[in-house]
């Protein structure tokens, strides 16, 4: 299977012990199996820099996370958690500007792995001007944690104390924590030390299974990586926390592998991208090689459902049908259970086996999953 640089696609090569190391001189793989050290050591910190001192003043009106990429998907994690059972609403602002309705009855938590993004640093200054509560989470000693440390606010190093390093994506649990710790401070959510440690059991125990030496018939993060292999993924979310999976899954494909995927959520999808079944790259197409080396010949849909424990029963429905609908339009199917009782859980069961495949799947082609040179470049040509 070829990709669009004319790279191929090699199930091999995700069970040779040394290309897995000589082709990721980073330790991308390195990093995702890091995640239940992230959780354990951001709960420490999050704590040991007074993420609760938020509670003081009692709930602000609003909470709005500043970020972008990675960094934005924690205000999605947070807003999901946050949709059905809080009296706070929670918006993400992946964006220089706040929305005009922010003020200091406002908590605005600023999320950057580097703390110095253009966008994310704009935003909080605007926070400070306004008046806003802070809450920081970053690389210390940068334009960000001197914007949350000038408010008053608590800022969680994330990469000097925590020891973390990397790029921003492989820092998801350690940015996660702590904004997950202020909300449960402000009586939001339940989440503190025994929930934290079952989410860092369960990403050991993902980072066992899916670990390079276990090979790909039992390895669930390289079998996913093969099935994502050669085709155009539409990965849907049947929650509101399982589709801030899918956004992770597709992010990461886009970063770590340059590879494209469109996500969506149900019942969203089922109203609009469920008509790309019935489209030109839908169907197997039985003229098509499948380890052709032109680029893009044969790419075909398949869809991916990241199906969460809990569904609404209307999308449990859409759900089962639209399964019935993509295997009569022939599009095949891969269906990825969360697992666990708390939402995040829930959530480092699919966010964890997806991060594993989503480098897998760069490997496969041959490509070095920190590179993201295209992201690079085009922040090099906008800053001059
Ligand atoms: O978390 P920070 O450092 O603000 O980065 C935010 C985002 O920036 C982009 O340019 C990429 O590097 C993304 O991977 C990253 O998630």
């Amino acid at each position: 299977m070829s990709g669009a640089g004319g790279a191929r696609f090699e199930p091999d090569r995700l069970d040779d012990q040394a290309y897995l190391v000589e082709g990721d001189p980073s330790g991308v793989l390195r990093s995702v199996a890091s995640s239940a050290a992230q959780v354990r050591a951001a709960y420490r910190s999050a704590v040991e820099n007074g993420v609760a001192r938020v509670g003081r003043d009692g709930r602000p009106r609003a909470i709005v996370v500043a970020g972008v990429g990675a960094s934005a998907l924690v205000g999605d994690v947070l807003e999901a958690l946050c949709r059905y059972g809080a009296p706070v609403p929670v918006v993400t602002v992946r964006g220089h500007r706040l929305p005009g309705w922010v003020g200091a009855a406002d908590l605005v938590i600023a999320v950057s792995r580097s703390g110095r993004t253009e966008e994310t640093v704009a935003a909080t200054a605007e926070a400070v001007r306004r008046g806003c509560a802070l809450v920081g989470a970053g690389a210390p000693d940068t334009p960000l944690s001197a914007l949350v440390e000038r408010a008053g606010g608590p800022y969680v190093p994330v990469g000097g104390a925590t020891g973390v390093a990397g790029q921003p994506r492989a820092t998801l649990w350690s940015l996660m924590v702590p904004p997950i710790l202020a909300a449960a401070a402000l009586g939001l959510l339940p989440a503190g030390e025994s929930e934290f440690e079952s989410v860092a059991k369960r990403l050991e125990d993902l980072a066992h299974r899916c670990r390079p030496s276990s090979e790909s018939f039992i390895n669930p993060g390289k079998t996913l990586a093969m099935d994502l292999a050669g085709t155009l993924p539409v990965i849907w979310g049947t929650s509101p926390l399982a589709a801030v999976a899918a956004h992770r899954l597709a992010d990461r494909l886009s970063e770590d592998a340059g590879y494209p995927a469109i996500w969506g959520e149900l019942p969203e999808a089922a109203h609009n991208q469920i008509v790309t079944f019935d489209g030109p790259l839908a169907g197997r197409d039985i003229f098509a090689d499948p380890f052709a080396d032109e680029a893009g010949e044969g790419t075909r849909l398949r869809l991916f459902l990241l199906r969460d424990v809990e569904e609404h029963p209307q999308v449990t429905r859409s759900r089962t049908a639209a399964v019935r609908l993509a295997e009569d339009r022939g599009v095949p199917v891969s269906e990825i259970l969360a697992e666990g009782v708390h939402p995040l859980d829930r959530l480092a069961a699919l966010v964890g086996l997806c991060d594993y495949a989503s480098v897998y799947l760069a490997l496969g082609y041959g490509t070095d999953p920190a590179s993201a040179a295209a992201a690079t470049e085009l922040q090099a040509r906008i800053s001059q």
